[in-house]
């Protein structure tokens, strides 16, 4: 669905091979868009398809009123005359080049005369920061400093679509919370609308208005980044959440996800339901627990590892899960792959809602 005052409004058909991309997107002025997912789900070919480094197969692209690609009408638009800028996962800067005249590359590609490309490119890399170090080529940069002379370099053609591909990837941890933080800023005062392709679930819920989570080529989910870590509807998403996801039948006053787990809820359901929790609602029992009907069920331990100042507690069996527990819990019960035990949740930290 395409919002009334979308500034992009697009449909991404491309084939590539046995892979298919089919996803709309559309994204107003001022809105920054993550698009999440695992591994080959087609993130970056839906950016290379807006930034016009790959042809679409169908659907269209337009922007800002302008059709950018829309191969039923024989229209492509190439990279250089798109109102888009790029930040690459590496940057790409070109290495022979200065950081002013990387920035100045792209006016100076779109009719800028020298001096005002030059100009312009100075303005842009004081506001980075990094006016100090105009004349040093990318080689003499760190790394938190050739991103954000990749940054300048997207947003010195004053794009209407700022597309930006695992922006902070290659930064260690200290310079990542830094560059984040003004990546922020920047994508604040930008005008159009932004792109933001990541794997890093912090970097879109702090940098995005809205997730976009792509799985196999198609949208799994969408909705701002509050929602999408409240409801999970793809095991993908409940991971990167941090939450166990369960598919279940709502009969009420319960929903039923396996024989003998059934969590009672406040609200009635019916039909198709999710059912998610997190592993620290859960508890484990040597024995089959009283007074916790519907919320138990047996497991197996199958895998333990460190999580922050807990245990963390991978369960096969019917209902798959993680529990967090304490150490000293761990230790009291003798956590050790193969072990078998009782598993309960919370039914107060139990979430239930439709999945159709
Ligand atoms: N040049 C290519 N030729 C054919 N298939 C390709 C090509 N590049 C990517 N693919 C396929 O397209 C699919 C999507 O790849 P894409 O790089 O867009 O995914 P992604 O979500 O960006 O993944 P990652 O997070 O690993 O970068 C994958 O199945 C991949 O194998």
């Amino acid at each position: 669905m395409t919002a009334p005052d979308a500034l992009l409004d697009a449909h991404l058909v491309v084939q590539r091979g046995p892979f298919r991309l089919d996803l709309a997107l559309s994204a107003a002025a001022g809105e920054v868009v993550a698009l999440l997912g695992p591994n080959g789900a087609g993130k970056t070919t839906a950016l290379r398809a807006l930034a016009g480094l790959l042809p679409l197969d169908g659907g269209y692209i337009e922007l800002a009123g302008q059709r950018l690609d829309d191969p039923a009408a024989r229209r492509f638009l190439p990279a250089e005359r798109r109102a888009t800028g790029v930040v690459f996962q590496d940057y790409l800067l070109f290495p022979h080049l200065s950081a002013v005249d990387n920035v100045a590359f792209g006016p100076r590609c779109r009719g800028a005369r020298r001096r005002d490309a030059r100009a312009q490119a100075t303005a842009w890399l004081h506001r980075v920061g990094l006016a100090e170090h105009a004349h040093r080529r990318p080689a003499q940069l760190s790394g938190g400093q050739a991103q954000r002379v990749a940054l300048a370099r997207a947003l010195a053609v004053r794009p209407e679509l700022l597309l930006l591909d695992e922006p902070l990837a290659a930064l260690d941890a200290r310079t990542r919370l830094d560059t984040r933080a003004e990546l922020h800023r920047h994508l604040a005062a930008h005008s159009g609308a932004a792109l933001l392709v990541t794997h890093d679930p912090l970097d879109a819920m702090v940098l995005a208005d809205r997730l976009v989570i792509v799985e196999e080529g198609r949208i799994a989910q969408q909705g701002d980044p509050a929602a999408v870590a409240a409801r999970p509807r793809t095991e993908y998403v409940a991971r990167l959440v941090g939450l166990n996801l369960y598919r279940g039948r709502g009969a009420g006053h319960a929903v039923v996800v396996a024989d003998g787990f059934a969590p009672t809820l406040a609200e009635p359901l019916h039909g198709p339901a999710f059912v998610a929790f997190p592993p620290a609602a859960v508890a484990l029992h040597p024995a089959r627990p009283d007074g916790v009907a519907g919320t138990c069920w047996p497991a197996t331990v199958d895998g333990i590892e460190r999580h922050g100042d807990n245990v963390r507690v991978r369960l096969a069996g019917s209902v798959a899960a993680l529990a967090d527990v304490a150490p000293d819990v761990a230790a009291e019960l003798r956590l050790h792959p193969g072990l078998p035990l009782w598993a309960s949740v919370a039914p107060a930290r139990v979430r239930a809602y439709p999945a159709s």
